[in-house]
């Protein structure tokens, strides 16, 4: 079986972070593993506590997986200092980690900020170089660029610049445009369009996560990029479509609906 690392923060209320990627990454065939780099005391209406690990701690984590169980792939999200950071790239460089998807996460969909000012040029410094593929949001991409971003010639003139500075591929994602749910990969000096049907739920608490770990799901089985996107592309769609309403604020998806057996089938009353 193929195997995939989480590095993330946990989400007390589990749509989003560490239990948002292993959900995503079982229900993409994948064994998942975790490096947790913070605890967050959060909801479906926000977040009010965070508890990082010490980068000592979190170096643990990384040695006791990638000696043991060596993952196929990485994904990194909420990172939110930069000896957090530091420790991770040392790792991922140590251990020759393969197929790292990085989601730079700064703020959750309820408004909360995930990464502190900083620790964002950290993460530009030591991980994005190290990155196959970053996923970075509307918001994010106006972050990493300084310029603005609303429309598809800005996502595809930011995502060049991204993808050049860094040398990777950059996926440009747009949750957060009004109409549709198109997303711009930019590898190779080339881009492609992985257009969605915008889908009308408010629930979309983790979409990021779920994302760019069914990505990295892909890369350990084997898909190249263009196909990981489109197949990770199809998962967040059905996920979304499947209209799970928890939660009094943005809900999480069902990462249940692509699994129907006998272990899934609730009580008859
Ligand atoms: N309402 C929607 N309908 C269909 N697809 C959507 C919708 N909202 C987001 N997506 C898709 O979900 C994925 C994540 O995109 P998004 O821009 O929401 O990421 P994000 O802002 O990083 O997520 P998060 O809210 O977890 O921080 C993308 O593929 C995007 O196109
Ligand atoms: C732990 C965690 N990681 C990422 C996000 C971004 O959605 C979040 N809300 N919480």
């Amino acid at each position: 079986m193929r195997t995939a690392v989480t590095i993330a923060g946990s989400d007390s209320s589990g749509g989003a972070g560490i239990q948002a990627d292993i959900k995503t990454m079982m229900a993409n065939g994948v064994y998942a593993m975790s490096a947790i780099t913070a605890l967050t005391a959060q909801n479906t209406t926000g977040v009010t506590s965070i508890l990082n690990a010490t980068p000592e701690f979190l170096g643990q984590e990384l040695d006791a997986i990638f000696t043991d169980i060596y993952p196929d792939a990485v994904k990194i999200g909420m990172v939110s200092e930069s000896s957090l950071i530091r420790t991770i790239a040392a790792k991922l460089r140590q251990y020759e980690a393969k197929n790292i998807v990085v989601d730079p996460v700064m703020v959750a969909t309820s408004g909360a900020r995930l990464i502190s000012e900083e620790a964002v040029e950290t993460l530009k410094k030591e991980l994005f170089p190290l990155a196959c593929v970053l996923t970075p949001n509307i918001p994010e991409t106006e972050v990493l660029t300084g310029m603005e971003v609303k429309t598809t010639e800005d996502m595809i003139e930011a995502a060049k610049r991204i993808s050049e500075e860094y040398h990777c591929a950059v996926l440009c994602k747009g949750g957060h445009q009004l109409n549709d749910a198109n997303d711009l990969l930019y590898a190779d000096g080339t881009y492609r369009w992985f257009n969605g049907k915008r889908i009308s739920n408010p629930n979309t608490h983790g979409t990021g996560c779920t994302l760019s770990s069914a990505i990295a799901s892909n890369l350990a089985k084997g898909f190249s990029l263009e196909e990981s996107v489109e197949r990770a592309k199809d998962y967040i769609s059905g996920a979304l479509a499947a209209m799970l309403d928890l939660g009094k604020g943005s809900g999480p998806m069902d990462h249940g609906f692509a699994i129907d057996n006998a272990y899934t089938k609730e009580a008859e009353v």
